[in-house]
């Protein structure tokens, strides 16, 4: 186990916005979580990240409290990849994704070309090398996007919490960021709108309600019963005749 989630909760204002979560990551899975608009995926994910106090329980990264834990500690285990990012904007992609090398720079050890190496290999991943000398404010919504992956990349994190990466991105660049997190050394927890890709996750979570409803192998878990009821559609499955592959299709409950 990397993280760990104890009875964990955030409400605003005397209102529980998440409640009792109780949820193990293992070290190396990529786990996704679902759960329709508001059900509270984005404040687990801030949660998990440290950037929001819990009000009830404790976010625990390898053994440690993640409250207690020196900033720069923090963020040279965990990349959060927000999903309203936002960058100053008189920035260039490659001052962007270099800030992710800031947890690791020290005066005794200042930027080297190591840096400069990992720099050009997450742009790299991101698909977004030859953009170096952009500028943030030219870019559009996909290339923002890949941009700030390639910022969580280079911080070389342990842990990579994701909050819709797909948004914003072609089809072509949602299966390779996908691939990508997948086959990456690190643990990666994803929240995702697309139950398909979801279906490709090690295990998956389900809010709702902002209370944790299930977790567990994807077949397990995202039953046509399940999903149906937490999502409050029809649904069925077909399967393609290429590969034998699960794929949901959706359709108004009434
Ligand atoms: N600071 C806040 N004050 C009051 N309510 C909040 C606050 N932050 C979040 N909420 C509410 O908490 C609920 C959960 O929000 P959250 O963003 O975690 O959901 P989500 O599952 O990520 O939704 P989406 O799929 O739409 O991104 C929503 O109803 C939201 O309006």
């Amino acid at each position: 186990m990397i993280m760990e989630a104890r009875n964990l909760g955030w409400s605003a204002r005397g209102k529980p916005i998440v409640t009792g979560v109780d949820l193990v990551v293992n070290e190396g899975e990529t786990l996704g979580l679902v759960g329709p608009n508001g059900s509270g995926k984005s404040t687990l994910m801030k949660l998990l990240a440290g950037i929001r106090q819990p009000t009830s329980g404790s976010v625990l990264v390898k053994g440690q409290a993640l409250e207690a834990m020196p900033r720069r500690a923090a963020a040279r285990l965990i990349a959060f990849l927000e999903q309203h990012s936002e960058t100053t904007e008189a920035i260039t992609v490659k001052d962007a994704v270099q800030l992710g090398r800031t947890p690791w720079l020290t005066p005794l050890q200042p930027w080297s070309a190591e840096d400069d190496r990992i720099v050009a290999q997450a742009l790299a991943d991101a698909d977004m090398s030859g953009f170096e000398r952009r500028s943030w404010t030219t870019l559009s919504g996909g290339e923002r996007q890949r941009v700030h992956l390639a910022r969580a990349l280079a911080q070389r994190p342990q842990i990579l919490l994701l909050d819709e990466p797909t948004n914003h991105l072609d089809v072509q660049h949602q299966l390779s960021i996908l691939n990508l997190v997948a086959s990456l050394p690190v643990t990666s927890v994803v929240a995702l709108h697309d139950l398909n890709q979801a279906l490709s996750c090690d295990r998956v979570g389900v809010m709702s309600g902002g209370r944790l409803v299930a977790l567990g192998a994807p077949d397990d878990v995202l039953t046509l019963e399940r999903v149906s009821s937490v999502f409050g559609v029809r649904v069925s499955i077909i399967t393609d005749p290429g590969d034998g592959a699960r794929i949901f299709r959706f359709h108004p409950a009434s």
